[in-house]
């Protein structure tokens, strides 16, 4: 049995990027000729598009687990590993993505709207690419990280431009049927249409796409049949079209008291804050069946009562085409006029959902207080970027990690922060990378060149000129110089001898 699709939430694994190379390059009379490590590639995106002609997610809710290929690795001689294919998800126009908590991430209102919704991992560089004047032969190279992994909610509401609601069995995929080329189930009995079917009308120039929502019964905004699930395919639409069953033989029902309960539903249905209630939106009536010719005595006997309320009605019947050529000229006319209204207040597409890591600036150190003293924890996708590149079992990669934290200035953070040299750091949340802070020789030695109790990391304007640097490194010497001479004058003093293995080897 077909099921009612339209909320389906995906399982998504981006690729990750292939781990870069170390690879030295070997000829004849050079056998070390330079690292030729080749950068790892990066995984394929998920991306999600969409696409006209796409009607509904049935597919993704037969397989919601969704993987995209890996990035290949680096390999010797510069040879880059390949990079994963994007994986393109067709979605239907007017899909709403949310994350699992259910906040709106995207809406593919527009047609050919593309989504990046897991972004793949990135390759790492290989050692080639690593290498620079002052680490000529590298003996590492970096990791590829992992892509996104997560789930996302994708949303249909059927983005019709006119929504037939009626009675079940009031003819409605028998009129989308004979208004289009689409070619939908048709049966007497309830519920006969368990998802929409769209169907595109061509009125002269006009061209617009009409969808019958699942019959309504009294009741259906409070949750009745599947009445929630069936209003929700009419919010978005532009004009709506009453269909009324004029040769139904259920004794309890007429074409007014039947239009009252579908009117009555429509203004229970509680609309998103930014869109105008199914009420105000423009209205036809379509009285049905009239081939019947009880049913025709019936349309002639309401239609004043109904033209009176202020309705434009059709007579029609959707198996004898009667009456449909007016009828969708006159929804062109509307649809055209809803159309030219939207363009006025026309809204710009959401393109990229999750910001690339690449892209991501900054981080963040949080104190958090624990038993054994503070513990510092440094939050920012860089930084965490760089340790999931770091192959821990290789002491350079690790060392370059620590050059590119103190690059980054998390280093200086730190001391701000207050930590002291054996504090425990933590990148990244969770359990995340834990290490026992040491700070890098040339913070150990600025500290030094200090005055005691002052540290020029403090200072606001860190960024020191060259002459500054050279004044420090000078400082720096003659502090060094300053504590030889001392150690020679106490050793002349008698306070302490030399060890001649040591002084054997200086
Ligand atoms: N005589 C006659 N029968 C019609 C006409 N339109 C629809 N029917 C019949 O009415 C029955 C229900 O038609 P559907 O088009 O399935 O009705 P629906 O409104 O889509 O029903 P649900 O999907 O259950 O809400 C079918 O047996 C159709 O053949 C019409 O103009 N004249
Ligand atoms: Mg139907």
């Amino acid at each position: 049995m077909a099921t009612f699709v339209d909320i389906v939430t995906l399982h998504l694994k981006a690729g990750h990027g292939g781990n870069g190379c170390v690879s030295v390059k070997r000829e004849k009379f050079k056998p070390l000729a330079g690292p030729d490590g080749g950068n790892g590639g990066d995984g394929g995106d998920i991306v999600l598009f969409s696409d006209p002609q796409v009607t509904t997610l049935l597919s993704y809710h037969r397989s919601p687990h969704i993987n995209s290929p890996h990035g290949g690795p680096g390999m010797g001689d510069h040879r880059q590993g390949f990079k994963g294919e994007e994986l393109v998800l067709s979605v239907p126009v007017g899909t709403v993505v949310k994350d699992p908590d259910g906040t709106v991430i995207a809406d593919m209102n527009v047609p050919g709207m593309r989504v990046v919704v897991a972004p793949a991992g990135q390759g790492g560089l290989g050692n080639a690419a690593l290498a620079s004047t002052k680490r000529k032969a590298p003996g590492f190279a970096l990791l590829g990280t992992k892509g996104f992994e997560g789930d996302v909610m994708l949303e249909l509401k059927t983005l019709a431009d006119v929504a037939l609601v009626g009675y079940p069995s009031a003819g409605k995929s028998s009129l989308v049927a004979a208004l289009s080329a689409a070619r939908p189930k048709i049966a007497d009995y309830p519920f006969t249409t368990l998802h929409p079917n769209l169907g595109v009308v061509q009125a002269g120039e006009v061209r617009y796409t009409i969808a019958d929502v699942p019959g309504l019964i009294e009741g259906a905004s409070e949750g009745k049949g599947l009445g929630l699930e069936f209003l929700r395919h009419v919010e978005r639409c532009t004009a709506l079209l009453h269909v009324i069953d004029c040769a139904t033989l259920d004794p309890g029902r007429d074409p007014l008291s039947d239009l009252d309960v579908i009117l009555a539903e429509l203004a229970a249905y509680p609309v998103p804050s930014d869109q105008v209630p199914l009420l105000e939106r423009p209205q036809l009536i379509a009285l049905n069946k009239v081939d019947v010719p009880d049913a025709k005595d019936l349309a002639d006997m309401v239609r004043p009562y109904l033209e009176e309320r202020g309705y434009r009605v059709f007579e029609i019947s959707a198996v004898s085409h009667e009456g449909l050529r007016q009828l969708s000229f006159a929804l062109a006319e509307l649809v055209e006029q809803g159309r030219k209204e939207a363009l006025a207040n026309e809204v710009v597409p959401v393109i990229m959902l999750r910001p690339r890591a690449v892209d991501d600036q900054g981080y963040i150190i949080r104190v958090e207080g624990g038993s054994g003293g503070n513990i510092y924890r440094v939050i920012g996708a860089k930084p965490e970027r760089w340790v999931e590149q770091t192959d821990f079992n290789n002491e350079e990669a690790v060392g370059y990690l620590a050059d590119r934290l103190a690059k980054a200035g998390v280093e200086d953070m730190l001391f701000k922060k207050g930590a002291v040299a054996g504090s425990t750091v933590i990148i990244g949340e969770g359990n995340g990378l834990v290490f026992d802070w040491e700070p890098t020789m040339t913070s150990a030695a600025e500290l030094m060149t200090g005055p005691r109790g002052t540290d020029d990391r403090l200072n606001q304007n860190n960024r020191r000129t060259n002459k500054e640097r050279r004044d420090e490194y000078y400082d720096l010497m003659d502090a060094k110089q300053e504590a030889r001479e001392e150690l020679v004058r106490e050793r002349d003093a008698g306070l302490w001898q030399v060890d001649d293995e040591i002084a054997d080897e200086s």
